[in-house]
């Protein structure tokens, strides 16, 4: 029986993550990295495709649970008759991406409380049922190249194909469980004290957190919310590589039952880009270098191959299958790897990126001559891309379009160019850019704009809504005053709202190449928010802020979708869209120059002020200079 997506915490370290239930149960885990082999897929089956349970042996009367401080650490206090004990999950930092570990520790606190755990490790997604040989400190598990050692000072005896230990917890005890991941290829290793690991992974991020500008919120609340958000942005990085997953978590349905269930541990630069965008609002520039050193990287190569997503790494080859022997999440059909978008064209891309590098730049991070060539050749691809029509922001599978959106995007794109141009001295074919500019702009308000009934739409002969053109005042391609940018925010409360909260499109009037429905797309409703502040109705917008704080889970996350009937969270969790738009949303209500000011140029942007305090807090890299 699956349980509801908000009943779990996301626990990380920057490496890969896990998703641990309210009833101690760890239902996915991939090792080493985000994008590996589960080795624990219950969240997509059943028992049988691998989890691992810390829970009162007679199941609690109670229990409750928080994140530990400005960490992703979870502590979840279990209250039974005999007594209470707390649970506390983490995954300590590694300088060794193929070593990778996850601590549980069980403290008493009061009374004597019997405790069970079980664990059935399944690798290869659910699949694989390793070779499991006892050691005096625990278990060994082998299945293929990967090897995980079980450290546990308690006893541990099979049943049925799991791993069991039953023991008592007394007020003061601790018991320490570690899983510590290697490829066979290598020796195992030890993580030692597992208390004092504690203390340095709260000690790496509470420093982490320091850095963070949120003295202008006056609510606990909205603090906390923004903070929480960008410590799950931040656990969603890939330390090695500087590349941000765009959710820890595959095939997490968009329709409990439906199709729409899509692997996201890969990183997107759409979602990357706007997540530096949200770090720099906070005052986080090193991570700003990170991505941009791993764009470099990445999308190194003739620019007419650059691809619109990447493995961790740079990998270009995501190639998408079904795993035809899980039964999905709540049956919903089928579990895929792998994500074919990877080879699809989306031409916004060339503009959150030229749009992000531009907000670094203002940010007086240093000038960078790769960053710009590499900018310069992506901008005479754009020069002819631009034209064509792609699979825009929605990845849609049902064919291409002349997406409006993509089209704004292109224009923001060239838009930023000549603004580097002009503003901060680069050089560069700047009146090609400039006559580009200017023609795209004059065909999206011919093309892109139905006048009878005000608004913009999806696409070009269409006259379906979408989402996405609630950003063209926040880019700049219209002041938020514009009549046209009104009427589309207007067209789109009209027709788009499903009990307030915002669709990216009506699936029956979108060709995406999928059946079913879909929940209402979190980062949508935050782009109203913002669109409300731009025209000055500051009112709706906090009211709507606060209305998508309250779809939070008890921990502070949220995944990509809401069902409004349902009262469910959908899609895959945690999502780095929803929270990128929640930080975002929060700093554009309480700044007098806010983040769509500051993309649509209007105004001052974040500064890098507080990137040496950051430097000096232990982020794990250097800060690379930004063009
Ligand atoms: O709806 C179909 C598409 O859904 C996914 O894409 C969505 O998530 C991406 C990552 O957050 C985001 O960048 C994109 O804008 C969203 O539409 C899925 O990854 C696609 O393969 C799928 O076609």
């Amino acid at each position: 029986m699956s349980k509801p997506i908000e009943d779990y915490g996301f626990i990380g370290n920057m490496l890969s993550g896990a998703l641990v239930a309210q009833d101690g149960s760890m239902d996915w885990l991939c090792l080493p990295r985000f994008d590996s082999d589960a080795c624990f897929a219950a969240l997509l089956g059943t028992r049988e495709h691998g989890y691992w349970r810390i829970s009162p042996a007679g199941g609690p009367q109670r229990s409750s649970r928080r994140y530990l401080p400005h960490a992703p650490i979870l502590e979840t206090t279990f209250e039974t008759r005999d007594g209470t004990a707390v649970l506390v999950d983490f995954m300590p930092l590694s300088d060794d991406p193929e070593k990778v570990d996850v601590i549980r520790l069980v403290r008493g606190v009061s009374g004597r409380v019997t405790m069970r755990m079980e664990m059935a490790l399944r690798f290869g997604y659910g699949k694989t049922i390793p070779w499991v040989r006892r050691r005096d400190y625990g278990i060994h598990a082998v299945a293929g190249p990967d090897a995980v050692e079980l450290v546990t000072r308690v006893p541990l005896h099979g049943e049925d194909m799991c791993t069991i230990a039953e023991f008592d917890v007394r007020e003061g005890d601790v018991v320490p469980f570690t899983l510590a991941y290697h490829p066979l290829h290598r020796e195992p290793h030890f993580i030692g004290d597992a208390q004092m690991r504690l203390e340095h992974t709260e000690t790496w991020w509470r420093d982490w957190v320091r850095i963070c500008r949120l003295s202008e919120f006056e609510s606990p609340v909205w603090k906390d919310a923004v903070e929480r958000s960008l410590v799950t942005l931040k656990a969603l990085s890939y330390q090695p590589s500087g590349a941000i997953v765009a959710a820890p978590t595959t095939s997490l349905p968009e329709e409990i039952g439906g199709m729409r269930n899509w692997d996201y541990r890969y990183c997107w630069i759409r979602d990357a880009a706007l997540t530096l965008y949200a770090f720099m609002n906070a005052g986080y520039f090193d991570e700003a270098g990170a991505f941009r050193e791993w764009l470099l990287r990445a999308a190194a190569g003739a620019p007419n191959q650059m691809q619109i997503m990447y493995g961790v790494d740079g990998e270009r080859r995501l190639t998408e299958i079904e795993l035809t022997w899980l039964p999905g999440y709540e049956n919903s059909v089928p579990v895929r790897i792998g994500n074919g978008a990877c080879d699809q064209i989306q031409i916004d891309v060339f503009g959150e990126l030229m749009d992000a590098l531009h907000t670094a730049r203002k940010s007086q991070l240093g000038p960078n001559q790769d960053a710009w060539r590499f900018q310069q050749t992506l901008l005479s691809r754009l020069e002819g891309l631009w034209r064509e029509p792609d699979e825009g922001i929605w990845e849609v599978r049902g064919g291409r379009k002349h997406f409006v959106h993509s089209k704004v995007m292109a224009w923001v794109a060239f838009d930023r160019a000549i603004k580097a141009v002009e503003q901060s001295g680069f050089s560069g074919p700047v009146e090609t850019w400039r006559a580009l500019r200017e023609e795209i702009h004059r065909e999206v308000l011919v093309r892109g704009y139905d006048k009878g009934r005000n608004t913009f739409v999806q696409h070009y002969d269409g006259t379906a809504l979408d989402a996405s053109l609630l950003l063209i005042a926040e880019v700049g391609f219209l002041p938020p005053e514009d009549y046209r940018f009104r009427g589309t925010v207007e067209a789109i409360e009209r027709e788009l709202l499903e009990d307030g909260l915002v669709l990216r499109y009506r699936v029956e009037e979108t060709e995406d190449g999928l059946t079913g429905e879909e929940g209402t797309f979190l980062v949508c409703s935050f782009w109203l928010a913002d669109a409300y502040t731009m025209i000055g109705r500051t009112g709706d917008a906090e009211a709507l802020f606060e209305r998508l704080l309250s779809l939070r889970n008890d921990l502070g996350l949220l995944a990509e979708e809401y069902h409004p009937r349902l009262r469910r969270q959908l899609g895959n969790f945690p999502q780095a869209f929803s929270h990128i738009g929640l930080i975002n949303t929060a700093y554009n209500l309480r700044r007098v120059s806010g983040p769509a000011q500051q993309r649509a140029d209007l105004g001052e942007p974040p500064r890098a002020d507080d990137a040496s305090r950051n430097r000096a807090a232990g982020a794990p890299r250097d800060e690379p200079s930004l063009d």
